[in-house]
């Protein structure tokens, strides 16, 4: 008698059946990573909605910048915290952007959160401050809810022009308020001589923040443009239809 193998027609069965179900589980992961997806956008988007909100509300009562950044620090350290978790979408495959790009944007944004403007108090109130997290917000608003209304399949024309315009000019000025920030938190950084090592130690490894600020600062010479060129091949590509590679004339 031949075995099922054999003749063909059950293994044929037990391979479509393998590959309904290798499909229904691409459906069902799709499905999850859509929904997710979704959540962190809309969580994002009221985030940086209700850090806008508090800035305008400071600035009004107030009349000053200074202490701004006090008032809003939890609610900024807490949303670009929470935004480490696009590393991980690049990671596994939920998103398709670069790992690369995504890992300079969000660690550069981690550094100026944590490693300056928490880290190093005297610096809290100046103007460069401001400078990037009026550019941060915005940014993040608009990009934000550009994701919300793509994956729910109705993106206003609006947002789509916002994100790929706004970058023009926040991009430069976020850049500008970054490096001023730690520019000024140079001669502290000097004084102090905060998160140096010095020798001699039992490790025998010394590293010394000031220094490693001022190479911060250079790289940003070469990795700032490749991300506001990749903005405008992306601006390119979304809102003038340009194919870059693929085009076939
Ligand atoms: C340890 C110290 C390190 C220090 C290093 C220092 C050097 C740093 C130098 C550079 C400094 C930069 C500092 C940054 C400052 C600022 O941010 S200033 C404020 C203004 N900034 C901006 O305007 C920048 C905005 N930046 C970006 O948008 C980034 O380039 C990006 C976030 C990495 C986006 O990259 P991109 O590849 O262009 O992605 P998109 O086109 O948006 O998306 C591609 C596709 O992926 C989908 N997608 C992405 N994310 C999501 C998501 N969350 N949800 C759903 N979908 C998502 C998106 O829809 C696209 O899909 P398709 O349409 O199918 O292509």
């Amino acid at each position: 008698m031949a075995s099922s193998e054999e003749d063909g027609t059950n293994g044929g069965a037990s391979e479509a059946g393998e590959e309904k179900e290798t499909t229904g589980r691409r459906r069902r992961l799709s499905f999850l990573a859509t929904a997710w997806l979704t959540f962190y956008n809309i969580a994002m988007t009221a985030g940086w909605l209700v850090l806008a909100i508090a800035m305008v509300r400071f600035y009004m009562e107030k009349g000053t910048h200074r202490g701004l950044y006090k008032s809003i620090q939890k609610t900024l350290k807490f949303f670009q915290t929470f935004a480490l978790l696009e590393i991980v979408h690049c990671l596994i495959g939920i998103v398709p952007t670069s790992v690369l790009v995504t890992g300079v944007q969000v660690s550069s944004r981690i550094f100026m959160v944590w490693l300056i403007t928490h880290s190093i108090k005297p610096i809290q109130n100046e103007e460069s401050v401001v400078l990037f997290l009026v550019s941060w917000t915005v940014t993040e608003i608009t990009r934000y809810s550009f994701y919300t209304f793509s994956l729910l399949d109705h993106l206003p024309y609006f947002i789509k022009w916002a994100r790929y315009n706004f970058f023009i000019i926040l991009y430069p000025v976020g850049v500008a308020g970054e490096l001023l920030t730690i520019y000024a938190a140079l001669p502290y950084v000097k004084k102090t001589g905060m998160f140096s090592i010095r020798l001699p130690n039992k490790y025998n490894v010394s590293f010394d923040y000031y220094y490693f600020l001022l190479i911060t600062m250079a790289s940003y010479i070469p990795l700032f443009p490749q991300l506001y060129f990749h903005m405008l091949r992306q601006r390119r590509k979304v809102l003038h239809g340009e194919v870059i590679v693929e085009k076939d004339d």
